[in-house]
């Protein structure tokens, strides 16, 4: 059954659907507090480049169309130029084959399945670890992206391949596991933005939260793991799909069509601190990248033209700006200039596994389309992205803390009642020891009715005491934990926002030396495509950084104020209680009611062990966590020094300054290392070795 705007959660034995209506996505969990993000950098990764060549349709046929472009081993393109016209001045100088190298390459006899198995299917267990996944389906109009992503019935594409393997892997590990799927489609059409899966709803619009995290507000979340209902309900998205017919395509899709689908993972440990995992996929069917003017369209089309190209071309000049990132022609990235850009940055900027499936025709007809396309594609290998997990810490009071208070608890009420019991026992105790005197048992010392009313008030004042003090004691070291907890929240928020800030700061320095130095008119005009002096300007991600570490740190301050007091109220009770302890066994006549309190002594000393357990892990995890920023922080540091040793080398280069050997040398060493990349390893060890104690033992 198909629910929609509902979340699905997988629990070990059943699966169970939550909610029903509309989700909102900024709404905590039940019983959770969703208190911080924590991105764990892993490592750089390329960018997934493929290419597919459809078949040769008949209307290419009809028009005498051949074919042109080869495949060749698995990687490999050759385009051959069909031109004949020798007063093309365009041609004449260009070379009649080019040839293309790409991660794999499909030609007509590729199957969906080889597709899929081949670029998308080694992303689905990152996407459920928490990794981001883009796959983006790039080409001229009617050259087969919507084919790929969607596919038919019969033969159903990457969409429909992802999701069904997705919710495998989900079933396979779901015993430890409690998982969240939920899926959104929309189209971006002339720069709005349309819900296919409830094409009746108003235009929606990006947000972009405190995190800077961009989302859609308002968008319908549905989720189902039920293959034929996701095809169904795709196929019935696409039908919204804003289509006209073109020159190459009769169902030309004119949108870019994107299938969010986000994963929430979370281990069923009942640990104090509780790491969720967030996958975001997007998937990206795009519109035809073809020129306005090529496809001979005005009015509307013209119109629709301009906008698909204005989020192409910012698609283009993003891929252009981080295929040169890191190199010396490295420049600032403006995500800002469409939509798309602006919601895929992530995908293209950073924190996202990318594969780019691009599309060509193999017709002569078509050979200029299909070459820009090529262009395009190759320079999007170039792109280096920084993957990290998403992982949400959650700190909540989880079932093992819980459960051994509420246990204490049992045995307190235990203990009460049992000492009621020997309350009443006594006051039928003085008959029995009339009854023994009067019998003549005179060596027995019977206590006088006036002493044994006397201790019975003692013991009472004295167990009022000492529940009231154990009671006081708790509270005051939960409300210790709780401090502990928040301190680590404010510390890791504070780390995340001075890494934002010290990421602007770098960019804006690396730019400043470009401008000053006057480096090519591309770069500035990739920089300044909207007009504005855009990268001068903190962004406003960081000038809310900067506010926020503020309000942390002050928060910080606020929070060791409080636990300072709270530490030493407890040292007093700490004391009182002991020397309450101290008195007991003098004090109290009857064994049965000594052996009572001491029970609940002990009781109090197991709890205390318990809660010093609890806070020496959150104090470990807190721990990892922060060498986790420091890594990401020198990894930082890394980049600048990269960028430094760089800027210098091409000033040494440009000025002809002679350079001393011994540091030609080191210069030398440094670039082996480099290349070695042992310091990536390191962070991967140190990644995969944190993330594992991180896991609670078995
Ligand atoms: N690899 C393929 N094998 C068989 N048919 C294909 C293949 N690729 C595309 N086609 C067919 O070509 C036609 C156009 O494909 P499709 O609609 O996927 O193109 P598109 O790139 O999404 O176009 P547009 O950008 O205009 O929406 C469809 O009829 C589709 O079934």
């Amino acid at each position: 059954m198909l629910r929609l705007s509902c979340c699905l959660h997988f629990f070990t034995k059943s699966l169970k659907i939550t909610g029903g209506g509309r989700k909102n996505k900024k709404e905590g969990e039940e019983g959770k507090r969703e208190s911080y993000r924590l991105e764990v950098l892993v490592f750089e990764e390329e960018e997934g480049v493929a290419l597919r060549i459809r078949p040769l349709n008949d209307a290419e046929l009809e028009d005498g169309g051949t074919i042109i472009a080869h495949k060749v081993g698995e990687q490999t393109v050759v385009l051959v130029d069909p031109g004949e016209d020798p007063e093309d001045t365009l041609r004449t100088h260009r070379p009649r084959k080019r040839t293309f190298i790409f991660d794999t390459v499909f030609d007509q006899h590729a199957s969906q399945e080889d597709v899929y198995c081949a670029t998308i299917q080694h992303l689905v267990e990152g996407i459920i670890s928490g990794y981001n996944a883009t796959v983006f389906a790039y080409g001229p109009s009617g050259t087969g992206k919507t084919h790929t992503m969607l596919g038919k019935d019969a033969e159903p594409g990457v969409y429909l391949q992802t999701l069904t393997d997705l919710f495998q892997v989900i079933e396979q590990t779901r015993d430890n596991m409690d998982y969240s799927v939920s899926m959104s489609y929309f189209e971006i059409y002339n720069e709005v933005i349309r819900d296919l899966l409830n094409p009746s709803s108003e235009f929606l619009e990006l947000r972009e939260d405190s995190r800077g995290s961009i989302q859609i507000a308002g968008i319908m979340e549905v989720s189902t793991s039920n293959a034929q209902e996701i095809m169904q309900l795709l196929t019935k998205g696409n039908r919204q799909r804003t289509q006209e017919p073109t020159a190459t395509n009769k169902t030309s899709s004119r949108s870019h069509a994107v299938l969010q689908v986000t994963v929430h993972q979370q281990s069923r440990s009942t640990d104090l601190v509780e790491e969720v995992r967030v996958g975001r996929l997007f998937m990206v069917d795009l519109a035809g990248s073809e020129r306005a003017s090529q496809t001979q369209n005005r009015g509307k089309r013209m119109k629709e033209g301009a906008h698909i190209n204005r989020s192409l071309l910012a698609l283009g000049n993003c891929i252009n700006a981080l295929s040169e990132k890191g190199s010396s022609r490295s420049q600032y990235v403006n995500f800002r200039d469409s939509k798309l850009t602006r919601l895929l940055k992530d995908a293209l900027g950073g924190n996202s596994r990318t594969v780019m499936i691009a599309h060509i025709s193999p017709a002569s007809t078509c050979f200029e389309e299909s070459r820009t396309t090529l262009l395009y594609a190759y320079r999007a290998k170039n792109i280096k992205t920084r993957v990290k997990r998403n992982l949400l810490n959650v700190s909540y009071r989880i079932a093992q803390y819980t459960d051994v208070i509420s246990d204490l608890r049992r045995e307190i009420e235990h203990l009460k009642s049992k000492i009621e019991k020997q309350e009443k026992e006594k006051k039928s105790e003085p008959s029995n020891r009339d009854a023994q005197g009067r019998a003549g048992h005179l060596s027995v010392t019977i206590p006088t009715h006036d002493a044994e009313e006397d201790s019975h008030l003692q013991m009472n004042k004295i167990r009022a005491q000492l529940i009231g003090a154990f009671k006081e004691q708790m509270e005051m070291r939960h409300s210790l934990v709780e401090l502990e907890n928040t301190n680590i929240e404010l510390h890791i928020d504070m780390s995340r926002h001075l890494l934002t800030i010290a990421d602007w700061e770098r960019e804006k320095t690396h730019h400043h030396v470009h401008r000053g130095r006057g480096e090519p008119e591309k770069d500035e005009e990739l920089v300044d495509a909207d007009g504005e002096e855009g990268e001068s300007v903190e962004p406003h991600e960081v000038a809310l950084a900067r506010e926020e570490v503020n309000m942390l740190l002050a928060e910080q301050r606020k929070t060791a104020d409080l636990k300072a007091g709270l530490e030493q109220r407890l040292a007093n009770a700490k004391q009182k209680a002991s020397q309450m302890e101290k008195l007991l066994p003098k004090q109290v006549t009857s064994e049965d009611q000594r052996e009572v309190l001491r029970l609940l002594c002990r009781a109090h000393k197991l709890e205390v062990e318990n809660t010093e357990l609890q806070a020496n892990n959150l104090c470990q995890k807190n721990l990892l966590c922060q060498k986790d920023f420091v890594i990401q922080r020198y990894h930082q540091h890394r980049l600048l020094c990269e960028q430094v040793i760089q800027e210098q080398r091409q000033l040494i280069q440009e000025g002809g300054i002679p350079v001393p050997e011994p540091l030609d040398q080191r210069y030398g060493l440094y670039c082996r290392e480099q290349g070695e990349g042992t310091l990536d390893r390191l962070l991967l060890l140190h990644s995969v070795m944190s993330s594992s104690l991180r896991r609670p033992s078995a």
